[in-house]
């Protein structure tokens, strides 16, 4: 994408977003309710044009018919097929690629075995959206776009279909997907974009958005007469959160903290140190800090 902008009527959902994602990469597209994702991937499909700005599919339209053989798409509030079991659906969808995976290779990665023959618009919603990967994935597709594809899912669904995004991208694959699960997405992403009312806010590896973001915590029990107040002034503490005589301090140098604790013989007890999570970079990204990091 590159100076992008998507306008419906005087909304501005995408705004001036320049984006290049190169084969081979995982890429999670992060960011609040309304921020753009879903915007931002219509047009990299076609499915919507931009107001400005200019999008390219393997270097091409986006609209050519020959792209779509190479990528495997999952949108949300998508319906499949009336009448079909689930057997019979993935066979439709095989049925537009050249050369498409085994029947049983899909129901292995949807987790469908035992769903084969029921009638797919009975499935529930985790499975439906189950079904709609293995759609994705039918034509042995060398990008995949999903669209928050977890929604719905239970745990061991969640489990068994990021171990399947993890196999899809260790074989070189390319991935750009949309989550709010973001934990995960710190586990199979290797670069992470945050869209915020229509920017990028952040676009780096998980890593240093963490780094960048979360910080780290120190935390410990603290002694019956160990002075709060005096503890904020310590250099290094950005933040102190209380829970009874557990105490958690947000820092950008742990080791600096942890030493000046230690050797000032503070009296602090089971230390324990935390880098911060994605979610927390997150939210601090999307609720506070008015710049960007890109
Ligand atoms: N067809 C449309 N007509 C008018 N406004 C739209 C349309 N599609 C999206 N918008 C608006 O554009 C903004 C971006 O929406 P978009 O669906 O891209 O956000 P998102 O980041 O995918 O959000 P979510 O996490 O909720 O899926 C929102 O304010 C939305 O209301």
């Amino acid at each position: 994408m590159k100076d992008v902008t998507k306008q419906f009527g005087q909304k501005t959902a995408v705004r001036d977003v320049t984006m290049k994602i190169a084969k081979g990469s995982a890429v999670a597209l992060l960011g609040p309710n309304g921020a753009g994702k879903t915007t931002s991937i219509a047009m990299m499909l076609g499915l919507i044009r931009p107001t400005r700005g200019v999008v390219t599919l393997f270097g091409g339209d986006p609209l050519a018919s020959e792209q779509h053989a190479h990528i495997g798409v999952m949108l949300q509030g998508v319906s499949v097929p009336d009448r079909l079991t689930v057997v019979e659906t993935i066979q439709l969808f095989r049925g537009f690629y050249k050369k498409p995976l085994a029947i049983d290779r899909l129901l292995t990665a949807a987790g469908l075995e035992e769903d084969a023959r029921v009638m797919a618009n009975r499935l529930s919603g985790g499975k439906m959206r189950r079904l709609q990967f293995a759609l994705a994935l039918a034509g042995n597709p060398e990008v995949l776009f999903l669209d928050e594809p977890t929604v719905g899912m239970d745990v061991t669904a969640r489990r068994h279909f990021w171990d399947e995004l993890r196999r899809f991208i260790a074989s070189g694959k390319t991935l750009l997907l949309t989550t709010h699960d973001l934990q995960e997405a710190d586990l199979v992403a290797d670069r992470v974009i945050v869209m915020n009312k229509g920017r990028i806010i952040a676009d780096a590896a998980p890593e240093s958005i963490k780094m960048q973001f979360a910080g780290r915590q120190i935390s410990f029990v603290a002694g019956v007469h160990l002075d709060l107040q005096k503890l904020t002034k310590l250099p290094d503490v950005i933040e102190i959160k209380t829970a009874g005589r557990q105490v958690t301090i947000r820092t950008n140098n742990s080791d600096g903290l942890l030493r000046t604790l230690i050797m000032e013989q503070w009296e602090i007890s089971d230390i324990q140190v935390t880098g911060g999570g994605l979610e927390e970079a997150f939210m601090r990204l999307t609720t506070e800090t008015e710049g960007t990091f890109v």
